[in-house]
């Protein structure tokens, strides 16, 4: 069977390679796992909360309407918590669209949002439908789409907050970000990154904007490809590790070694608000694959 569903999870199965298969929690569509022949790709933590009580710690969460928390009090989703509602709140499995390559979709509208937190989203005056299709090949490609269905234009953001799942931190490059603007969260300063491939030694947490699509980011292991990148209308990217002291201010984070394991690759559309005017729908994508040649992306400006 390539569906399997239970009250709380779905998980897809590749048609012709029983050894690849993605999971996906039904509370936030949050991805918690995904089998690549046999090899997870996504780093899930040990204490994750999966009854809904808390985003999931690990996977790829889906971030919206607003990225991080909105510091501007005249603005309408100033009042919602960190990273949105998307990712804490149940979405509906709509069930499987194709076959080959195959295709699951969960979608999420107002009414299965808790009232009280969709209030908090401009007085809860906006009207949306959110279509997420999940693709696997022998890539995993995340589709999202974004309809305005209200009478209120609305501003969003949206970012797939992806965490790879690496052997060790402390022996991984992320290429192909060299000339790009970026903004560190840490140092609350904008530059642009000069460094031709990027290491990690300590905690790390920068946007990286306005990237030209042609750009896929690899992550690199002692010379290895783990995990390639790729964007479809989705112009920016956070890279973020919490390194020691972080981890240990999430209680959700375990183990507190777990950093090592990880790296957060977050394709979104963040720097910005877009704004989607009333009638029409936004659509974007991220693809994950495993391995291949390295590819230098210098001269793409
Ligand atoms: O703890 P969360 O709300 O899941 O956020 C986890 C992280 O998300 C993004 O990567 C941000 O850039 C970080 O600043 C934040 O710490």
């Amino acid at each position: 069977m390539p569906i399997e569903e239970t009250d709380t999870k779905v998980t897809l199965t590749h048609p012709s390679d029983p050894s690849s298969s993605v999971t996906i929690l039904k509370h936030g569509a949050t991805i918690l796992s995904w089998l690549h022949k046999g090899k997870e790709q996504l780093w899930l933590s040990d204490a994750a909360k999966l009854d809904g009580s808390k985003p999931v710690r690990g996977g790829i969460p889906l971030v919206f309407p607003i990225f991080g928390k909105e510091k501007n009090e005249s603005s309408p989703a100033f009042q919602l918590s960190q990273h949105g509602f998307a990712r804490s709140s149940p979405w509906e499995f709509l069930g499987q669209t194709t076959e080959s390559p195959a295709t699951i979709q969960f979608g999420l509208g107002p009414e299965q949002v808790d009232p009280e937190v969709y209030k908090l989203w401009g007085e809860g005056k906006y009207d949306f439908t959110l279509i997420l299709s999940i693709t696997l090949d022998d890539d995993l490609t995340t589709t999202i789409e974004v309809e305005n269905s209200g009478k209120e234009d609305f501003d969003f953001k949206w970012l797939f907050h992806t965490y790879l799942r690496v052997p060790d931190i402390t022996d991984v490059l992320v290429n192909n970000l060299i000339d790009q603007r970026c903004y560190d969260q840490l140092l609350a300063t904008e530059y642009v990154e000069k460094a031709p491939v990027i290491s990690f030694h300590e905690e790390f947490d920068r946007i990286y904007k306005n990237i030209p699509v042609e750009k896929s980011f690899q992550v690199i292991d002692k010379g290895q490809v783990l995990h390639n990148v790729h964007r479809d209308n989705l112009p920016d990217t956070v890279v973020w590790n919490p390194w020691i002291e972080k981890s240990k201010g999430m209680a959700d984070f375990e183990p507190k070694s777990g950093y090592h394991h990880m790296l957060c690759i977050e394709a979104g559309h963040v720097a910005e608000y877009l704004t989607l005017a009333k009638g029409s729908k936004w659509k974007a994508a991220q693809t994950l694959s495993v391995g291949g040649e390295i590819r230098l992306q210098t001269n793409i400006f």
